[in-house]
């Protein structure tokens, strides 16, 4: 099954078109980058699959089924997005307790404290992490909160907003394994946006290269590995980020 599926897909902003018929297949199980010049429409892609950038046309499904313009209750429970900067996404007055627990209250989800507990485990932060605040928190820390929430509903597709750009290049090392070994262990599928093509290499299996809202290429890792994208505009790319 395919766990993304989207098909003939123009976004816009207002009056302004930004994204042009986007056609896309994700399998379950793949982790898939978008990479491109900035302001290319890569994250305005991921807006809408989770229902942030409502004024689309065309057609999103996730694991098969076709999402609605407004909030998706179903949709949601199966797919969830972390963002860029875990010192915004974060409430700075809530305890992790609370915002770990929150989608859980929201969907009716009981035996909480357990489901919080085990989640800390899984990102690889202590218990004792739970009752503390966001600002007693590393930036590296916070981004392992902020993937712990977006896991809590146990969802199929994460949508990862350059996940680790704000983070200390040390730090980045870290989290990328834990994506890695999430992804492994609970089977999920990711969407990446990344100006970073060694993350790429990393953690994904294809990407595809985005110009002026619109995808140019579509390859295999190992092709970016080797430096044989094939689009022109994809090659100037390999070339401007050292890659290749
Ligand atoms: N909330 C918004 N309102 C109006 N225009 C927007 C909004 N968000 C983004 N845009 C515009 O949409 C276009 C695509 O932006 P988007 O953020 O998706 O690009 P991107 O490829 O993710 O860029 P970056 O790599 O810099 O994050 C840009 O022209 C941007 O200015």
């Amino acid at each position: 099954m395919n766990a993304i599926d989207l098909s003939d897909l123009d976004i816009s902003y207002g009056d302004t078109k930004v994204v042009f018929g986007i056609d896309l297949a994700i399998p379950e199980g793949e982790s898939f980058a978008l990479v491109g010049e900035s302001g290319s429409g890569k994250s305005t892609i991921l807006r809408a699959i989770a229902g942030l950038a409502p004024d689309w046309t065309g057609s999103i499904s996730i694991m098969g089924a076709p999402r609605s313009h407004g909030v998706d209750r179903a949709v949601s429970r199966q797919v969830q997005m972390v963002f860029q900067d875990p010192y915004g996404s974060l409430h700075p007055r809530k305890t992790i307790d609370a915002v770990l627990s929150e989608p859980l209250v929201i969907h009716g989800i009981g035996n909480r404290g357990e489901r919080v507990e085990a989640m800390l485990e899984a990102v690889g932060l202590d218990r004792r992490f739970r009752f503390r605040f966001p600002h007693q928190l590393s930036g590296g820390q916070r981004q392992r909160v902020a993937i712990a929430r977006a896991l809590m509903l146990e969802p199929k597709v994460l949508l990862l907003d350059e996940p680790t750009s704000a983070l200390d290049v040390s730090v980045q090392a870290e989290i990328l394994n834990l994506l890695k070994g999430l992804r492994r262990e609970q089977g999920l599928t990711y969407l990446l946006v990344t100006h970073n093509l060694p993350v790429v290499s990393f953690l994904c299996d294809r990407l595809a290269v985005m110009r002026q809202g619109r995808i140019v290429e579509i390859a295999d890792v190992a092709r970016l590995r080797a430096g044989a994208l094939e689009a022109p505009y994809s090659r100037e790319l390999l070339a401007a980020t050292g890659g290749g």
